[in-house]
């Protein structure tokens, strides 16, 4: 059965952040993840997980300068000792909190740039992280993001994560499988998961086309869910979607995995 993680950046936006880890405990959640924990020192998030006996399972490296249109930096060509400072920062994180993985955020290459920098820029990067990260048996995670929600991202293929993590080839870097992207655009789900399944890291779960529970739409999530036991998956599943109305209305779907 999934181990499923509720997604502080998105759900229970009813309370303020801090609060949503007991809002997520209460409602059944052991695991969590988010975006970003830089707002917080270490040891305020450690004790929020501890103290509502909750494991953090994933964030991510900064989004940069997120106004000025960038999402992430660690593919911008000339940053490169900014995303090494923002990876060493992530990873004193994830040690603090215990976090066994972080997502390594690419960035968004405005059109007109050469793409083939971006992307060397990204490898680099990603194997300096990988070196970093390994002594602490922290794994990086590489996700695909579709241009609905991120215009001009590095890359919106599953299949060009998957390219890139061979490319790297470095044993503690993953790809992490986000169905909402993913059906956005490659679609063949079954297919997909079965091709990566050597290479998942983390999994994230939202319906299309409106980005709301797992339990409407066009992706057949019980189907999924089945196929990844099929398959051995043992991570965990973050549930990154927009709630219909409240969180703890639309949460029917979670009742049997509780
Ligand atoms: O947008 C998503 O999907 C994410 O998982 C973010 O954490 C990174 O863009
Ligand atoms: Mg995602």
């Amino acid at each position: 059965m999934p181990k499923f993680a509720a997604n502080l950046t998105m759900m229970f936006n009813e309370v303020p952040f801090l609060e949503r880890f007991e809002a997520a405990a209460v409602a059944g959640f052991k695991y969590v993840e988010y975006l970003w924990p830089y707002d917080y020192p270490v040891q305020q998030l450690k004790a929020k997980l501890i103290e509502n006996g909750l494991q953090q399972v994933l964030f991510n490296t900064s989004g940069g300068d997120i106004g000025g249109g960038e999402w992430g930096i660690c593919a911008l060509p000339g940053r490169e000792e900014e995303a090494r400072r923002d990876i060493d920062r992530a990873l004193e994180y994830a040690i603090g909190l215990n976090c066994p993985r972080v997502l390594l955020m690419a960035g968004v290459v405005p059109p007109g740039e050469d793409k083939e920098e971006y992307r060397r820029t990204f490898i680099d990067n990603v194997r300096y992280a990988s070196k970093q990260y390994r002594p602490y048996g922290i794994d990086i995670m590489l996700e695909a993001l579709s241009p609905e929600v991120k215009p001009n991202y590095l890359y919106s293929s599953q299949y060009q994560a998957l390219e890139l993590a061979e490319l790297i080839d470095c044993d503690n870097v993953y790809i992490q499988l986000d169905y909402y992207h993913a059906q956005n655009v490659d679609g063949n789900l079954s297919r997909l998961t079965n091709r990566l399944k050597q290479r998942l890291g983390h999994i994230q779960i939202a319906s299309v086309p409106d980005r709301h529970e797992p339990d409407e739409g066009e992706i057949n999530y019980v189907h999924l869910f089945g196929l990844l036991d099929a398959i051995g998956y043992e991570g965990f599943v973050g549930c990154e979607y927009q709630p219909r109305t409240t969180t703890q209305a639309g949460l029917g779907w979670f009742e049997q995995y509780k």
